[in-house]
């Protein structure tokens, strides 16, 4: 198995350090499940093809999706990778060089930097006069906390301090308040509901912006908290995607249930429900395309994703969770309405805080939004996923310590 990972490493691949971890035992498989130990071998000879009770490859005009009686297609049933035996050896990077609260700060400290040197150059041996307050609502617009928030801060400060002398650290306490303020609502853990069998977690978002690795982290946390945890490789667009999200099922001992590339996601994703129920999985992690440069096909393909698995469970997805970089600052935004077009989005995941990040965005994102911020990427390894948290957030934004 990690033969084939070895030969068949994916292009956005982490090389974590190897720090051996065990997780706990790799899950147990379905008896039916068989495994598939190269990308390639995904689908099975026609005769072992079954009949799926819905969704179709893109190409059927039956749509079980849609909700018709039509008959279902025939189609190659997904092929499970299996659960690794082991952790494989290196995925864990735990023993950190540095703590994550330095990596975070690290990360944001570009825009800390532009930041505190601002506040220090508006603020040294000045009173708050009206210039200060406008120099100042500049800056907080520049590092991306955008024009309704660096307004709202900068009249605040100027209710309490106006003609009076300040210091660039009382501004920058100042700030860092109003920011965890601000965002402290929105700083909401994942909750995995117990009685949901799976719960089942989408995760949507722009290429590259860190949807398969997030997975990979999330699956990585939920299995040292003792869940089982499933996968469903739904970018069926790229094959890269699908091998990538198999390495991180070896990495993390889950199950991913996959099929080749051009299959219909929505057909996999019923799939790979039917199998975690059956398998009794507690949490079902769904990867999707995120080719936003043909909007309409990757919405038409995200809304039957979410009709096919509801026909299993109306309630699923539970957690429908869009991932976005945090170093594309406003594009964010762009993002986050066009995704909420598509589906209903109720959580966020900001990766990439780590590395030259434009972090004021987030504030931007709460005040606008208001959607939940379960978690931040804050590297590539599989250790780098953390609940968000406000005033560590807040604080190493504009440069202090924690
Ligand atoms: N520094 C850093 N890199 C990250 C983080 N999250 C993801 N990445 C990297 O970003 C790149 C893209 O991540 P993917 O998980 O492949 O993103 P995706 O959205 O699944 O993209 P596609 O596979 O193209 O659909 C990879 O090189 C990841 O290692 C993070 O929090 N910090």
């Amino acid at each position: 198995m990690f033969d084939w990972f070895k030969k068949k490493k994916p292009e956005a691949q982490t090389t974590p350090e190897p720090q051996a971890q065990p997780l706990p035992q790799a899950q147990p498989m379905p008896e039916e499940t068989a495994p598939v130990p190269d990308a390639d071998a995904a689908l099975p000879p026609e005769a072992e093809q079954e009949t799926l009770p819905a969704a179709g490859e893109p190409a059927a005009a039956s749509d079980a999706a849609d909700g018709d009686d039509a008959a279902p297609a025939a189609v190659a049933p997904a092929a499970v990778a299996p659960a690794a035996a082991a952790v494989e050896p290196g995925m864990d990077d735990r023993p950190e060089r540095k703590g994550w609260f330095a990596r975070l700060k690290d990360g944001l400290s570009k825009s800390t930097s532009r930041l505190t040197e601002g506040i220090s150059g508006i603020f040294t041996k000045r009173k708050l006069d009206d210039e200060a307050l406008e120099e100042l609502e500049e800056l907080l617009i520049r590092a991306d906390l955008g024009p309704t928030t660096a307004a709202r801060m900068t009249a605040g400060l100027a209710r309490t301090r106006f003609g009076k002398e300040v210091s660039p650290q009382e501004v920058r306490e100042y700030l860092a308040g109003e920011v965890q303020k601000l965002v402290e609502p929105v700083a909401r853990p994942l909750v995995i509901e117990p009685e949901r069998r799976p719960h089942v977690i989408l995760l949507v978002g722009v290429n590259g912006t860190g949807k398969t690795t997030t997975i990979g982290k999330l699956a990585r946390q939920l299995r040292e908290e003792g869940k089982t945890v499933w996968m469903a490789a739904g970018d069926t667009f790229r094959a890269a995607a699908v091998s990538q999200l198999k390495v991180w099922g070896e990495r993390t001992g889950c199950p991913v249930v996959a099929k080749d590339t051009g299959a219909d996601a929505a057909g996999l994703a019923f799939e790979a429900l039917e199998k975690a129920r059956a398998a009794g999985a507690d949490v079902l992690l769904i990867d999707t395309a995120g080719r936003l440069q043909n909007k309409t096909g990757l919405m038409e393909e995200l809304r039957k994703i979410v009709r096919v698995i509801k026909k299993l469970d109306p309630e699923a997805p539970h957690t429908t969770l869009l991932t976005l970089d945090a170093t594309t600052g406003q594009n964010a935004h762009s993002q986050v309405e066009v995704f909420k077009e598509m589906v209903a989005i109720n959580g966020l995941v900001l990766t990439k805080l780590d590395g030259s990040a434009r972090g004021g965005v987030l504030v931007a994102l709460a005040e606008k939004f208001g959607l939940p911020v379960h978690a931040i990427g804050v590297g590539e390894g599989v250790y780098d996923l953390r609940p968000f948290d406000a005033r560590q957030f807040a604080r190493a934004l504009v440069g202090l310590e924690g």
